[in-house]
């Protein structure tokens, strides 16, 4: 067995690691050339009230590639000073118009923007740019009329009042995503992966259209459409992605969605279960408490749709769902396809006994008089038309905790939307829902129409859509797509457990996980915490975070006095003593400020120029090295070894 490394070898290992720094947003690691480790220059910013973090070499190589501006350092200062605006009285709409200045000129590339936006995956019909292009549109028009050639998007150059009134109403979405802050930072990596997979279920031959329905039995097996919608608003399809189909069951998620929302899951649950049927979606049966056994097979859904304003009359309930499901699909095209409503109800036998079943058993709430209007409403729901784009969009919303990214539109309530994703997991497949939720692991909904969403929490909603089905009465290519994402990506439900030996690409933005190291790194500081601070080092932990009033770990050591904990800081973690927060204070400053005199002396020391050079770190390695035998002594020691903290007080000189 290999000794046990010395401190000296795990900080040189730690230092040869630091070396390699993991570029956020992406699962690939980049080599720096750093000989030292990296200094605190990629801190934390706070704007509004959200941390941004500053913008990885990746995403400024990324932008500065598709901008072709030469030189990269300025724009890292001004995708910086977008996470920090008004810093140096330049809002972000000044530094947005720098980005994409024409040298020479006071104009600058709105077509350029349009450009970015798209490859980062905002369209240019993204309702929250809607503005913008219609500023835009006035603007050029007036140059269009004057040459032929603004026709194309990349001669759209405006000068920069105009550049300014355009882009101010998405200025905040803009910014985000300059700062490759959206949900999915590496939108070109990620969107070829998932095109790959298309490709690779587009092969699939597996399944045959439904037959019981004569509208769907027509269906072409060869069609197969995929659009993804992210909750951050990111947008991409393949295929068939914009032919019209009839949602079908899936329309029983967002029906249940509408009824819970409306009505609480405590009224609807008294009427239908949760539990999986274990039968096929239309059988003839309830559960042990003479129940459905849940919304998502047709007996629920009958008794589900009956509950939606049954006050209203026919007319104004459609409506009134059609305008839910479209601002659930933040605008997308719904539409209603008459035939299939025709055809389906003509040919609907098996669910006008289970509707008179269900009536039997008074399953029905009061008040449900017709059983001919209550299954009309169920076909005409079921014959409601959307693309993959619509529905990709209303998986985004459930993904999104009930709150359209498209509009920000609330459409579901939270306990609802909650609730519909534990359905969709548990009893989504139909019968191949435990298998599913095995082998895929995230909330799916499925239609006979051969349309299948699929929603990862916080992450994106997914739309499949390929008429054959399998035996099961799912889309054979949908399923397959399915398993094939969950192979490559980490997002089965499962597969954000700790210490996982998962190397399955993780396309997500970093910045939770490193605000979630940000505050264990802070409190350790502030404790003086010398073992939690050397864990969190190890593991990769950036000691240089600061928090919403741009405080450090250096300033809360400092403040308390932690000796120990100053000297690791900057000898070790190589962190920068200069950092000022919110005030312009340093680290020394607050030193000096609480009578910390011993870290005042320190810091002064360290902060005088005084190079920390590799070779005055082999005396930190010696200093490293002391951090494991006796602590170098540290007046709060004696505080808290007598298990007393040093207590804060401005006006008393705690320290001798
Ligand atoms: N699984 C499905 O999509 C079934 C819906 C269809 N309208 C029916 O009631 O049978």
């Amino acid at each position: 067995m290999s000794p046990t490394p010395t401190s000296k070898e795990i900080v040189s290992e730690r230092i040869e690691r630091l070396g390699i720094i993991e570029e956020p947003g992406t699962s690939e690691i980049v080599q720096t050339t750093q000989a030292t480790p990296p200094t605190a220059t990629r801190g934390w910013f706070q704007a509004n009230t959200t941390l941004i973090k500053v913008p990885s070499h990746r995403t400024i190589e990324q932008l500065g590639a598709i901008l072709e501006k030469g030189s990269t350092k300025n724009l890292s200062e001004s995708l910086r000073c977008l996470s920090n605006p008004y810093h140096e009285n330049r809002g972000r709409e000044d530094i947005v118009f720098d980005l994409f200045k024409l040298n020479g000129t006071n104009e600058a590339s709105i077509g350029k923007l349009i450009t970015v936006l798209k490859g980062l995956g905002l369209r240019r019909d993204d309702p929250r740019l809607k503005e913008m292009m219609l500023k835009l549109r006035t603007f050029t028009k007036l140059e269009e009329e004057l040459n032929h050639e603004m026709r194309d998007p990349n001669h759209w150059k405006l000068p920069k009042d105009q550049f300014i009134e355009c882009i101010s109403p998405s200025t905040a979405l803009i910014s985000q995503a300059l700062q490759n802050n959206l949900v999915i930072p590496c939108w070109p990596i990620f969107t070829e992966k998932i095109k790959n997979i298309y490709l690779m279920c587009k092969e699939v031959r597996d399944g045959q259209c439904a037959q019981y329905i004569p509208q769907l039995a027509r269906g072409d097996p060869e069609k197969f459409g995929v659009s993804i919608c992210t909750v951050d608003g990111q947008k991409a399809s393949w295929g068939d992605s914009k032919i019209p189909f009839c949602v079908q069951s899936v329309s029983k998620a967002f029906n249940y969605a509408i009824a819970a929302s409306e009505l609480g899951a405590n009224f609807v649950h008294d009427y239908v279960g949760q539990e999986p049927s274990g039968r096929f979606f239309n059988e003839i049966c309830l559960d042990p408490n003479g129940k459905p056994h849940n919304p998502m097979v047709n007996s629920g859904a009958i008794v589900v749709t009956s509950m939606i304003q049954p006050k209203l009359d026919t007319a104004d309930r459609f409506e009134h769902v059609l305008t839910e499901y479209r601002k659930i699909a933040g605008g997308e095209y719904v539409g209603f396809n008459n035939a299939t409503f025709l055809s389906e109800r003509s040919s609907a036998d098996r669910n006008h006994a289970i509707a008179y079943f269900l009536k039997e058993n008074k399953c029905f709430p009061e008040g449900v008089a017709s059983l001919t209007e209550t299954l009309d409403f169920y076909f005409q729901l079921c014959s409601l038309e959307a693309t993959c784009e619509t529905m990709s969009v209303m998986a985004a919303t459930l993904a999104n905790g009930g709150v359209c990214p498209m509009t920000g539109e609330r459409c579901i309530a939270p306990g609802a939307c909650r609730d519909v994703l534990s359905l969709m997991y548990s009893c989504g497949m139909y019968d191949a829902s435990g298998q599913f939720s095995f082998s895929v692991g995230l909330p799916a909904k499925s239609g006979v129409s051969g349309i299948m969403i699929v929603v990862v929490p916080n992450v994106m909603g997914i739309a499949l859509w390929s008429p054959p089905l399998d035996k099961m009465g799912n889309s054979s290519r949908g399923v397959a797509f399915s398993k094939e994402l969950v192979k490559q990506f980490n997002f089965h439900n499962y597969d954000c457990l700790l210490h996982t030996e998962s190397t399955k690409f993780d396309p997500r933005r970093r910045d939770t996980r490193e605000r979630d190291q940000c505050v264990p790194v802070l409190f350790a500081a502030r404790d003086g915490d010398m073992a939690a601070i050397r864990r969190l080092y190890m593991q990769g932990a950036d000691l240089s975070v600061s928090d919403y009033d741009q405080r450090t770990p250096l300033h809360l050591a400092a403040c308390e006095g932690h000796l120990e904990m100053v000297r690791f800081l900057v000898s070790i973690a190589k962190v920068d003593a200069t950092v000022k927060d919110r005030w312009g204070l340093t680290a020394t400053d607050d030193a000096r400020n609480f009578g910390q005199i011993t870290c005042v002396e320190f810091l002064e020391a360290a902060t005088q120029g005084q190079s920390i050079s590799r070779k005055s770190s082999s005396e930190d390695f010696s200093l490293f090295d002391s951090f494991n035998d006796s602590p170098v002594s540290d007046p709060s020691d004696k505080a808290r070894k007598s298990h007393e903290r040093p207590r804060f007080a401005i006006d008393e000189q705690q320290c001798d």
